[in-house]
């Protein structure tokens, strides 16, 4: 068993979410009052439960900060061309600030050509290759909304990432590389690992913070933890009783780790909230342009 040091913090991303998204609120009323309310369109298409609780839940956030956005829902027998020219038509709109595209689409639809159809002004969701470009060089542009929430989580305790060594478990485009360029730009040594990697434990435990996001539950138990490392947890899955849950074994981690998030309850209000900072964003970036600012 792992040295049991005390109970660790909880960063409560319900709270923080809040905040951010109040902070969002009156960024918008000031664009508003200026004649530009930001416009984000959310595209869902079929029928995925999960994708309508999330959808659903952003257009909300969205009214509640005072933002106008759209819904658009499409069967799940809509080609890919259609939502290519639907696609086009709201990067034309002007009460369009940002666009997204609910994943997953359909397996007839290729994700990677209609996120490169987004024009990379509105890639609020920051999944555009200009957008992963970006990031990777330090350039101006938009950062994925789960690892930006994380990093808004960290930087919540006063985290400060110089010298320190990350592990991220998982390399997917929207979370496990982006998270890694996020935390390499504080400073902090990273390794990523991945299905292949042959010694997990052995990477996690020099880590001193660890963010989960494979999708498979249990991935991060408390043996693979350094007493006090700071504990992020990306996954969502269900347990055998069919309640949510995250990667990480929340009832064993939280007792040696310094610091972890919850599922629910963590990172994802978190990727929301940053959803709203994106799109408030592109319409100052649009405000600016226009001489509006
Ligand atoms: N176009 C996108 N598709 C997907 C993204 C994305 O960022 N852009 N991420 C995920 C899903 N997702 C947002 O879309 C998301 C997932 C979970 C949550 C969240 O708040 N979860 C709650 C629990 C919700 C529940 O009870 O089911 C929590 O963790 O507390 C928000 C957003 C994949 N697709």
């Amino acid at each position: 068993m792992p040295a049991t040091t005390h109970p660790a913090t909880i960063i409560d991303g319900n709270a923080l979410a809040a905040h951010t998204r109040a902070d969002v609120a009156r960024r918008t009323a000031l664009l508003s009052a200026r004649g530009l309310t930001p416009g984000l369109a959310v595209v869902l298409v079929g029928e995925n439960p999960a994708s309508e609780v999330y959808v659903r839940n952003k257009v909300k956030a969205c009214g509640d900060a005072g933002l106008h956005s759209v819904l658009e829902r499409y069967p799940a027998t809509m080609t890919e061309a259609e939502l290519l020219a639907r696609i086009d038509a709201l990067n034309n709109d002007k009460s369009i600030h940002g666009i997204l595209v609910q994943l997953p689409v359909p397996a007839h639809i290729d994700a990677h050509k209609v996120i490169e159809a987004i024009s990379p002004a509105k890639d609020v969701d920051g999944f555009h290759v200009s957008s992963a470009g970006a990031l990777m060089v330090g350039q101006p542009g938009f950062w994925p909304c789960t690892p930006y929430g994380c990093m808004k989580m960290l930087e919540s305790i006063g985290y400060n990432l110089r010298g320190k060594h990350a592990v991220v478990i998982g390399r997917s485009n929207i979370v496990g590389k982006p998270m890694a360029m996020m935390l390499l730009a504080q400073n902090a040594t990273v390794t990523i690992c991945h299905s292949a990697t042959a010694d997990l434990k052995a990477m996690t435990l020099q880590a001193d913070v660890i963010v989960a996001a494979v999708g498979k539950r249990n991935v991060l138990t408390a043996d693979m933890v350094k007493p006090g490392a700071i504990v992020l947890d990306v996954g969502m899955n269900r347990n055998d009783a069919g309640k949510l849950c995250g990667d990480v074994d929340y009832a064993g981690v939280s007792q040696v780790a310094g610091a972890i998030t919850p599922v629910p309850g963590g990172v994802g209000p978190m990727t929301i909230a940053m959803l709203l900072v994106n799109t408030v964003e592109a319409a100052e970036r649009e405000a600016a342009a226009q001489g509006l600012a």
